[in-house]
């Protein structure tokens, strides 16, 4: 309660100062500046069964992450497209959108909650828990680009965020979705937790420890990062570290938030979904409604695909763009489930065991939303391709001498881009994005290793050490014209 009241503080802080009345959450006057037509508080989203033969639907204000039906199939928040079209047209809905995105007001200013009424519209403002995620930039790989011979390759930084990650993007929502039950006595909810691969804890314990509520994460043992790793500790979070792999813990939590009021946070929770689609329209935006050629999407729970894929479908289906995106996964060769299936025509998917790769986070075996990527594939004819351990290290150390700071599974990414580069289905002049789906500083480690020439399974082609001199000018003068014409 003391650090609910204290969140409050901190937003009223800055109209204090200014000697300004105290904080009207949903400032309807800034809106209307905002925007010249306020969309109607009548939009609503529900949970609705994802296997389309089912269709039963539930309120987002039940704990329920699969369906009642026999198949138990995974959830997906739905929203009234008609409701939606009728509120405004998509021109209104754009220029909106574009109004919005990084302006001041709370909380609207986030890349998520500037979509809102396009995610979670029936949500109190001032229970949402925001860090004004998003509006992460979308970085031109121009110099990178030509050396693969593309014109057009875009990075989308995603980790330019909170905890450094896309899971900022998801959280906001789940977190204050949560923070609103809690408020208004919808649900009892004493703690939210999750399985993770560092990334998703990290996202967790911050958006939990910024509302005051108790957070729980369940972490593979050694197989997650040192800076992933201190996040959920720093954070205040209970960190609950087991001798498994992320699999494993993911199968843990399922059981004990069957048990116990611990509200799952993992991306099987629709709920992550509606954020993290954001990413997607703000692609859009950035590129002023014109729609890229390809999408990259690295991934293994095979949440973040779908997402990306729903929020361009759904700009499509309202018609704000003309078109969706061919949508790529790009899987580890250690972990690559997906792979194996599409590269044998989807004639069969099997969970594998992930081996241990430098993309650590997306060492996953049986992804939970599998059915979701088949189906976003299927709708942007979409393609999976993998790469293995030199060819993900070596292409990072590549991007990163044309001034990107590469994390692993971006390495993944950029990796595949390379291959369907070099095989003719990507053309010179498509326009090409790579979702960078973490900030390289949170994978040092790989990094570090990569350079001292001791990763296993990778040749070290450019590594770059430091030089060490004596106290010397002179000495340093003779090492640089060992490296450059002086
Ligand atoms: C300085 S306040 C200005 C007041 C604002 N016009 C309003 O809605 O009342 C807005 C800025 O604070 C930021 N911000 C970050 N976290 C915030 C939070 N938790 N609550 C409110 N604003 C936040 C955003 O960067 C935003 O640009
Ligand atoms: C995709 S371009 C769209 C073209 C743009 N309207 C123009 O002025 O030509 C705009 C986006 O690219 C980004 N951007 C990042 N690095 C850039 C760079 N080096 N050159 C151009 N745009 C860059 C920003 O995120 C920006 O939102
Ligand atoms: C950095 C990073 N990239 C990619 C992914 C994969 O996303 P998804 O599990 O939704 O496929 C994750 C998390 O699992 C991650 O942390």
């Amino acid at each position: 309660m003391e650090l609910l009241g204290r969140l409050t503080w901190v937003r009223r802080s800055p109209r204090a100062r200014l000697g300004a009345p105290a904080r009207q959450f949903s400032t309807p006057r800034l809106d209307l500046a905002l925007a010249k037509t306020p969309p109607p508080a009548s939009l609503d989203a529900n949970f609705t069964c994802f296997n389309q033969n089912c269709g039963k639907t539930f309120s987002l204000g039940e704990v329920r992450y699969r369906c009642a039906c026999e198949k138990n199939a995974l959830l997906d928040v739905t929203h009234d497209y008609e409701k939606i079209k009728q509120a405004m047209s998509p021109s209104d809905w754009r220029a909106l959108f574009d109004r919005r995105a990084g302006s001041t007001l709370w909380p609207y200013g986030s890349g998520v909650w500037s979509k809102k009424e396009w995610i979670l519209p029936h949500i109190d403002n001032e229970n949402i828990v925001s860090m004004f995620e998003g509006n992460s930039n979308l970085f031109w790989a121009e110099r990178f680009g030509k050396t693969l011979g593309l014109s057009e390759l875009w990075i989308k930084q995603c980790g330019l965020s909170h905890t450094a990650s896309f899971k900022d993007l998801g959280m906001t929502v789940l977190v204050s979705q949560v923070n609103h039950m809690r408020k208004t006595g919808q649900a009892e909810i004493a703690a939210v937790g999750c399985a993770s691969t560092g990334d998703t804890s990290a996202a967790l314990a911050a958006y939990c420890a910024a509302a005051g509520i108790p957070c729980i994460v369940v972490l593979p043992r050694g197989k997650i990062t040192t800076a992933q790793l201190l996040q959920p500790i720093a954070n205040g979070a209970i960190v609950l570290n087991i001798d498994t792999d992320f699999d494993g813990c993911m199968k843990l939590i399922q059981e004990i938030v069957g048990e116990v009021p611990i509200y799952l946070a993992n991306s099987l929770n629709s709920l992550r979904i509606e954020g993290q689609k954001s990413a997607a329209l703000e692609i859009l935006q950035q590129f002023d409604w014109e729609v890229p050629d390809w999408v990259v999407v690295p991934s293994g729970n095979l949440g973040n695909i779908y997402a990306f894929w729903k929020g361009f479908n759904m700009a499509f289906e309202l018609g704000l763009v003309n078109k969706v995106p061919r949508m790529v996964v790009a899987q580890a060769h250690n972990a690559n489930p997906l792979y194996r299936a599409y590269r044998d025509g989807w004639t069969n998917f099997a969970p594998i065991k992930a081996e241990a790769t430098v993309a650590s986070a997306i060492q996953i075996g049986d992804p939970v939303s599998i059915d979701r990527a088949i189906y976003a594939l299927n709708r942007s004819d979409g393609i999976v391709e993998e790469a293995n351990e030199d060819e993900i290290m070596d292409i990072s150390a590549r991007a990163d001498m044309t001034g990107m700071f590469t994390c692993p599974h971006t390495g993944v990414g950029l990796a595949v881009v390379e291959k369907l580069r070099q095989k003719g289905t990507i053309d010179r002049d498509d326009r090409v994005i790579v979702v960078s789906t973490a900030h390289g500083l949170k994978f040092t480690q790989s990094k570090v290793a990569y350079h001292e020439g001791k990763l296993k399974d990778v040749i070290s082609k450019h590594a770059n050490q430091p030089i060490n001199l004596p106290d010397k000018s002179s000495a340093l003068i003779d090492a640089l014209r060992t490296r450059i014409k002086l």
